[in-house]
């Protein structure tokens, strides 16, 4: 483990000074897509200025054989597009693979001064962080990039949850994590065969009332994730960086979706993925606090004044730590309303 005093040194020399904290940007949909793909990429000038992150995907859903088109069409695509206040993150291919360095190689090299973050799949523990943060150091310097591209690991091993902690601190560029469900699914030989969400085998039932088994018993199913986001959660939230639930694989069902990405939010996340058109305003409703629960927070807020002691307000106890909590919400509005004027209207409406 490096030194406290070298931690925030660079890696290489003449590469940008590493950050200090990671800038909360908002991130509430990371949009995936082919840049390979024609009909895909022709739509990027439409959706960048609907979702916070657009990621050109290379990993995983592209095929060996269209790995390079996709890598060549993401140069292309950053290279010829404005983004504006969207960022632009990509999916390199994991490290064991034949695609992975290639991949670091062209595009920071190519587009390094567009990309604001890498998404490192299959992240197994601080060594493969450790490998990428030296190797970006090498080539921004080589670019002549002036400041740094921030990490994103994919939590979808169980030796990467095993190692959570270690990962989330390994860099100064670490930016997030993702939850990916599907491959983790398969390292933790779970019998699902789904990308996230529940399944209705992984249920708890009430007592049996009487002798008989069989009837008057309900059924809740329970979430297959919840252990692995709040450990993610906690683990992003100690070092300061930001967790994503990551895929929801049933495209056509949009209300399952939106509860997977509700639970995800309320236990601490700050976006998701959209894999599909029809899901990018799926994430923006719900990682966006009601416009109620602003004005909540507020309320609190400018009762609690110096933020210590106790107060009532419509009914319920208000102290230090519930004027922290609508701190959060507060804050949040405030960062996503500077980027979305509907929701900046909304979060205004009844304040004054
Ligand atoms: C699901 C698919 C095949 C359905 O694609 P489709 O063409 O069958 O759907 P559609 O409803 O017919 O599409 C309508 C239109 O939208 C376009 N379209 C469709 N999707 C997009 C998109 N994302 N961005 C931009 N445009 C999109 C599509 O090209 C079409 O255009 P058209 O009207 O001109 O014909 C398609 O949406 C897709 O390929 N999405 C991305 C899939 C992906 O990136 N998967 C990897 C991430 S999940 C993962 O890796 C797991 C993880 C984390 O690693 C782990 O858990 O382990
Ligand atoms: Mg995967």
């Amino acid at each position: 483990m490096r030194s406290a005093k070298d931690f925030f040194r660079p890696l290489a020399v003449g590469a940008p000074d590493p950050v200090r904290e990671i800038p909360f940007r908002p991130s509430r949909m990371i949009h995936f897509f082919d840049p390979g793909n024609e009909k895909m990429a022709a739509k990027v000038p439409d959706i960048a200025p609907r979702v916070d992150v657009l990621l050109g995907n290379l990993e995983d859903a592209i095929q060996a054989d269209r790995k390079q088109a996709a890598r060549d069409g993401l140069v292309r695509i950053a290279k010829a597009t404005d983004f504006g206040q969207t960022q632009l993150w990509t999916r390199v291919n994991s490290l064991d693979s034949p695609w992975g360095l290639d991949d670091l190689l062209t595009l920071v090299t190519e587009i390094g001064d567009k990309l604001d973050v890498i998404m490192v799949p299959k992240v197994e523990g601080a060594e493969d962080i450790h490998y990428v943060d030296r190797l970006l150091a090498q080539l921004e310097a080589k670019a002549g990039l002036r400041r740094p591209i921030l990490v994103h690991a994919l939590l979808e091993t169980a030796r990467g949850v095993a190692n959570v902690e270690e990962i989330a601190g390994a860099s100064p560029r670490m930016q997030g994590m993702s939850l990916g469900p599907a491959d983790l699914a398969a390292s933790r030989r779970m019998k699902t065969t789904r990308v996230g969400g529940g399944h209705p085998g992984y249920l708890v039932r009430t007592d049996p009332v009487g002798e008989d088994l069989t009837t008057g018993r309900h059924t809740y199913q329970q979430d297959l994730w919840h252990y692995t986001v709040a450990r993610m959660v906690d683990a992003c939230a100690a070092h300061g960086i930001l967790p994503y639930y990551g895929p929801f694989g049933d495209i056509r069902d949009t209300v399952a979706c939106e509860d997977q990405f509700r639970n995800a939010f309320l236990l601490g996340c700050v976006g998701a993925w959209s894999l599909h058109p029809v899901q990018i305003d799926i994430a923006r409703r719900v990682f966006s606090p009601a416009p109620e629960e602003v004005h909540w927070a507020r309320k609190v807020i400018a009762a609690m004044g110096d933020g210590t002691g106790a107060v009532m307000i419509d009914g319920k106890m208000q102290d230090d730590a519930t004027v922290k909590q609508c701190r959060v919400v507060a804050e949040l509005a405030d960062a996503l309303a500077a980027r979305d004027p509907e929701l900046a209207a909304a979060y205004k409406e009844g304040t004054e």
